[in-house]
């Protein structure tokens, strides 16, 4: 029992070195850019190739009856995204689109499997960097082969905090986003960070180089590999008002620990977002 899922996880983990190794050498091209949701939500051949190529592997590896799948590049092709009790893979393939495009060395392959509605494991490859990011539940998380743990500061003035400004431009929602930050800053932190993708942030958090990352707007997809990792590494996930975290509510504080959690949700000015799993 205590082995459950172990057979998927060392698979996850396989697909997601490989997965990066195509966008490392897909980053050596020429990188065709679109656009989705507005000018900035860009999108890749990468994105939909790896996608699909994850997907394609997991489904061989496991049969496609029994397991479901929601992936970035599917959902935004119009799959809804439907989260059941169901063995369901959590997929983004390229987290840090915009870096990627740019040559920003940030860039992720980042993969959860729930049962239940409850993440069991999580895979996020930095694969620009090449650090593979493990974690199953109960079993500690892993950059590499290295146990990591988050950082034991509770005092926020002594903390670095992450947190990214998404791709909604609307005025209201940008000027929410850098009050938030402005607060943040006031308190003050010793710095605000942002690597550019959300699953990377995450890892940062569980591997004790910042205290806390806190967004409203991420998907699913972004952060599921990363909530598992962050737990695993003696970190802790709640919703921006303090609330119980909801995978998919799209608003999420990841951090060390309560403490820290609690102070900057103090400060975090909320703005409404469509859920992940709303029917349209
Ligand atoms: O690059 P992506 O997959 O669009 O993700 C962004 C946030 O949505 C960075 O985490
Ligand atoms: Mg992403």
């Amino acid at each position: 029992m205590c082995d459950q899922w172990k057979e998927e996880f060392e698979y996850a983990v396989q697909v997601a070195r490989a997965a990066g190794a195509v966008i490392r050498k897909a980053g050596e091209c020429e990188i065709k850019v679109q656009t989705k949701s507005c000018a900035v939500d860009l999108v890749t051949q990468t994105d939909d190739r790896v996608e699909k190529i994850i997907i394609g592997s997991l489904k061989e590896q496991f049969g496609e009856g029994t397991h479901c799948f929601i992936g970035e590049e599917s959902v935004s092709k119009g799959k809804p995204c439907v989260f059941t009790d169901k063995p369901t893979w959590i997929i983004d393939p390229v987290d840090g689109t915009t870096n990627f495009v740019h040559g920003f060395p940030f860039v992720a392959v980042s993969i959860a499997f729930a049962v239940n509605k409850k993440l069991e494991f999580g895979v996020v490859y930095s694969c620009i960097e090449d650090k593979m990011y493990k974690a199953r539940k109960g079993h500690g998380a892993f950059c590499d082969d290295e146990q990591i743990q988050v950082s034991d500061v509770k005092d926020i003035n002594k903390s670095i905090i992450i947190s990214e400004h998404g791709t909604d431009r609307s005025p209201e929602k940008v000027s929410k986003i850098f009050s938030t930050m402005q607060k943040i800053l006031r308190i003050p932190v010793h710095g605000l960070r942002g690597s550019g993708t959300a699953a990377t942030n995450m890892c940062l958090v569980a591997c004790g180089a910042s205290e806390a990352f806190f967004e409203i707007g991420i998907h699913c997809w972004d952060i599921a590999a990363g909530v598992v990792i962050v737990r695993e590494a003696g970190g802790i996930l709640l919703d921006v008002d303090g609330g119980e975290f909801d995978l998919m509510s799209r608003r999420m504080v990841s951090a060390n620990n309560k403490t820290i959690a609690d102070r900057i949700i103090k400060e975090i000015e909320i703005f409404e977002v469509v859920r992940d799993d709303a029917e349209i």
